[in-house]
This record gives structure tokens, sequence and C-alpha cells, in this order.
């Protein structure tokens, strides 16, 4: 079902038509963060079966309007209606019994608990009876549940058992589980593997089709073209325009989105290389074996794999030397006999994880701890930090990834999803590593600033011969960058691939 909705042609006058009225109506809404304006006078519209997404680029908004519609933020301005009724959630239990439910970008689980009780947290006397919880009905409930969502668990696991995309899962089926009106999905698919996101986008459809009015949040722009109806594009807080999803292309949307167009950008050419950087052979730990392959200085090679193909373990296992069980490491021809991550970073070696939020930073601290963090040995005198160093340094990190701040003396868990990934990004760059290790350098980073650490990468790679080695998840990310692409399946490599055979064929071919 198409659905219709406002255009920015014309006035942007949003006509709420007999036939069809909306299932959500907000209209001027407004919210500060003490000085910051991160919502100004934005308007959502969204009918019964419509899947709208809500693009923009990092530190627009989107979480900010996300928390409101979920009860999680009050608004200081604005008016939501829900079904023609006022809506005014002053927490997210009375947001959900009004018919409105969220997924977060963050994880938002308990890991100590089963997968059950995570689905039905805080509505477990739905299952309890004289004080005591019947089990049996909450594991059936929850099996059914995830049955006909297609989700693939155990609903007696413990959460932590799970691998990062089944729980994401997991909190889908939560948000489902309270049958919603409007469901808000903030960037989910950056924790999907790609069957868990297949899964999400015929969920996602059959929704639509029982009248769910869906409001979706993602940088991935071909995703949002699989399955949103129409989309809303808003900057620093205001709105820019909202069009039907099949007026748009991913060009446009971009070039919407950052105010330029990027559709241009091509890798420039670049030099035969030779100098060797790092040398690693039959290396083998848990979740891969036998891996051998080298990166030249200045050269980009990639790992690409499906999710749990071992991509991720041969990363860590290179940046945290200790787990190897067989193989040897050599960096500019020496042997490597490092056994732990100080000794990489000792070595020269940065390393850009994963799950930033666990892995990565330290939410409750300023950006500029967090930058000068990676960058001790340089910031300290005697015992001492030089506070004006590690600054310095943190202003240089803001400017070169553009962090949307008001200083680098503001909180990292201030700053929007994608802010935390500069940032992270930021703190390695400055170590000025020989050799840097990323792991999915751009999940969560908009389409301007993707662009823009991909000429930063080429950039240090050809001048100051800095070694790359990355895993990449993103398809178009992998054929741009990369100078060699190895491919990894079931945690061996199967295939490698360098200049015109970097092709999608080729490498679904060998990853699958
Ligand atoms: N709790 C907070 N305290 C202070 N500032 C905040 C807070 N939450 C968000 N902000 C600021 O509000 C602005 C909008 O942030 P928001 O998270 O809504 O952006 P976003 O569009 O979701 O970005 P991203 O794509 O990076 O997730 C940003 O400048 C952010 O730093």
């Amino acid at each position: 079902m198409l659905v219709e909705t406002h255009t920015d042609t014309g006035s942007k006058d949003h006509l709420d038509t007999p036939r069809q009225p909306y299932l959500l109506a907000a209209e001027g809404l407004n919210k500060n963060y003490g000085p910051i304006q991160a919502v100004k006078g934005l308007d959502v519209y969204l009918r019964a079966g419509e899947a709208l997404a809500l693009c923009g680029e990092n530190g627009a908004g989107k979480s900010t309007i996300f928390k409101i519609l979920a009860g999680e933020v009050v608004p200081d301005g604005g008016r939501i209606t829900v079904s023609g009724s006022e809506y005014k959630p002053a927490n997210a239990s009375q947001a959900v019994t009004a018919g409105v439910s969220m997924v977060h970008q963050e994880f938002n689980i308990l890991p100590h608990i089963s997968v059950a009780e995570n689905i039905f947290i805080g509505r477990m006397d739905e299952f309890s009876r004289f004080g005591r919880i019947n089990w049996k009905a909450l594991y059936s409930a929850a099996s059914r549940l995830l049955e006909s969502l297609g989700i693939k668990c155990n609903p007696r696991a413990e959460m932590r058992s799970l691998s990062p995309s089944t729980q994401k899962m997991v909190e889908l089926a939560r948000a489902l589980s309270t049958d919603p009106k409007v469901l808000l999905l903030d960037e989910i698919t950056a924790s999907l593997d790609h069957d868990d996101a297949d899964t999400l986008h015929r969920l996602m459809n059959a929704l639509r089709a029982k009248g769910v009015g869906i409001i979706y949040v993602s940088h991935r722009l071909q995703e949002i073209f699989l399955s949103c109806t129409s989309i809303e594009i808003m900057k620093d807080g205001s709105w820019v325009a909202t069009r039907p999803a099949s007026e748009l292309d991913e060009d446009q949307l971009s070039a919407l989105m950052v105010g330029r167009d990027l559709a241009d950008w091509k890798r420039p050419a670049r030099p035969p290389l030779q100098e060797e950087m790092l040398d690693v052979s039959g290396l083998t730990a848990s979740g891969f074996r036998d891996v051998s392959l080298q990166v030249r200085k200045g050269e980009i090679v990639t790992l690409a794999g499906l999710a749990g193909s071992g991509t991720d373990e041969i990363l860590d296992a290179i940046f945290d030397a200790g787990h190897l069980t067989a193989g040897t490491i050599r960096l500019e021809g020496s042997d490597y006999a490092g056994k732990s991550v100080s000794d990489a970073i000792a070595a020269g070696i940065a390393m850009v994880p994963k799950e930033r939020a666990v892995e990565g930073l330290i939410d409750t601290q300023s950006i500029r701890f967090n930058i000068g963090l990676a960058n001790l040995s340089s910031n300290t005198r005697g015992v001492f930090v030089d506070g004006a160093r590690e600054a310095e340094q943190a202003e240089q990190g803001a400017d070169m990834f553009r962090i949307k701040a008001r200083s680098t003396a503001e909180l990292v868990r201030s700053l929007s999803g994608g802010n935390k990934q500069k940032v992270l990004l930021a703190k390695w760059f400055l170590t000025n590593p020989r050799l840097m290790l990323l792991n999915n350098p751009t999940r969560g980073v908009d389409i301007g600033v993707k662009f823009e650490i991909y000429d930063l990468m080429l950039k240090l790679s050809q001048e100051k011969k800095l070694a790359i080695l990355m895993a990449s998840e993103d398809m178009a990310e992998v054929i741009r960058l990369s100078d060699r692409v190895i491919t990894i399946r079931h945690g061996e490599i199967s295939g490698v691939f360098e200049g015109p055979e970097i092709t999608e064929t080729n490498l679904i071919n060998a990853m699958l």
C-alpha cells in the first residue's frame, strides 16, 4: 500500500484528509539541551500502514524526536496526537499503553536474565499468581511470539549468550509484544546480520499491511528505499523536505541530507605499493584458522565475510595477540611478540572496535578525556597529564571529524550516536599508528561524514603510509575503498581479490 504523504512542493501545510486521518501527528516540536536546540519546530505526520524514514546527518535530532515520541524526553514545545487523541506521555510505559513502542539505537537489555524475561520485562505480573511467577507460561508466551516473528532463539537462554544481532531482534520482539500502533526503529540494522536484517524487512512489510505505522532511522540509504514508503529529511533540528520514497533516489536523498552532491565521489588512482607492514602467517584462534595475509605500507586491505565468518575475531586476535593458539605476526619484517592490547599500542597498532558502546568509549567522561586515553603517552609530562596538550589534540580530532558538540569538555553520553563513533575514530587516528585495524569504521555515521572518513583513510594511507586492515559489512564501502579484499568463510580465507576483480558478484560468491 503506497501511502499518500505531504510534500515540500508548494506550501508546507499537511492536510488531514477525512479518508485517512493521521495515525500520529506531531506539530511544532521543540527540544533544547541547555544552549543546544536539538529540535526546532519540527512536524512529523504518519499514517497507518506507512513506513516513514527520518533522515539527517549525525546530530540532526532524529533520536531526540524518537525519545519525545516514546515518552522518554519531554519536549519544550509542540503538540502530538495519536489516532486523533492528545498524546502527552510522561514516561515510556505511558507511551507503550498509548500504542507507541521503540527499539533504541544503543543496546537496551539485561544481560544476566533470560530472553523471555527481557521480552516481558515490566509486565511480569501478567505471568504471576499470588506472587509466584508461572515460568512455563512465560517461556511458552515468549516462544510463541518469537516463532510468529521468525526470530530463532531459545526463550530460556541467558540474554548475554546471544549474538548482538539476536539480542537486537529480542528487543524488536519486546517492542512488538505490546502490539504497537506506531513502531519507532532507531538504527536497528546497524546491529543486525544479513539474515536478521532480511527478517526485519519482511516483518516491516507485514506490520504495514496490518496498519501499523513505522518511523525508521538508518544511515544505510539502500535500506530506506527497500522498506520505506516516504522520507522526511531534517537538518540541525529543522525540517528540510518530505517526499514519497518513489520520488527520490539515493543520490538525491544524500544531497538533500548533506547539502552537497556526493554521487561523483571516486577513489583516486594509487601508485603500486611495495614495503610490507604486516605479515601474518598461519594465524589460528577461536573462530578462525590458518589465516595468512599481508598488508603493505599505504595499503587498505579489507576482510569481507558474513556475520559470524571470523572477520571480527581475526582483527581482535591481531590487536590482542595473547589469545592466539598458532601462527606468527611480523611488523615491518620483524617478529612481533606482543601479547596484549598495550603491547599492540606500543608497537604502533590502533584498533577501532565494532561495539563502541561496550569496547570503545567511556560514556561518562568528556570527548577530551576519551580522545586523550589512547594518546596518554604523548600527553604526559612525568606522571602528570599535560592538560593543554590533551585539549589541543582533542580540538584537532573534533575538527578533523566534524564532531558536533558545544566543546570537547562535553560528556560523550550527551552526543548523538554518529558523533560517538567519530570520537572513537578521532581517538585512534590521533595516535599516529603504523597499522590501523578498523572494524566497520563508518557504522552509524552519516553519509557526508562517511565520505570524509574515506578521504581521510586514503589521505593517511597515501601520505603517512598508514597500513589499514579493515572489516566491513557494507559492500559498497568494501568496493569503494579496498586495494585488496580477502574473503573469509567459516573462519578460513576463501578468496583474495585485487583491482578489477573486486566486484560484488565475486565477493558474495566467495563469502557464501
Ligand atoms: N542528553 C543530551 N544532553 C545534551 N545534548 C544532547 C543530549 N542528547 C542529544 N543531545 C544533542 O542534541 C543534538 C541532536 O542529537 P540526536 O541524538 O537527536 O541526533 P541524531 O540525529 O539522532 O544523530 P545520529 O545520527 O548521530 O544518531 C546533538 O547535538 C546532541 O549532541
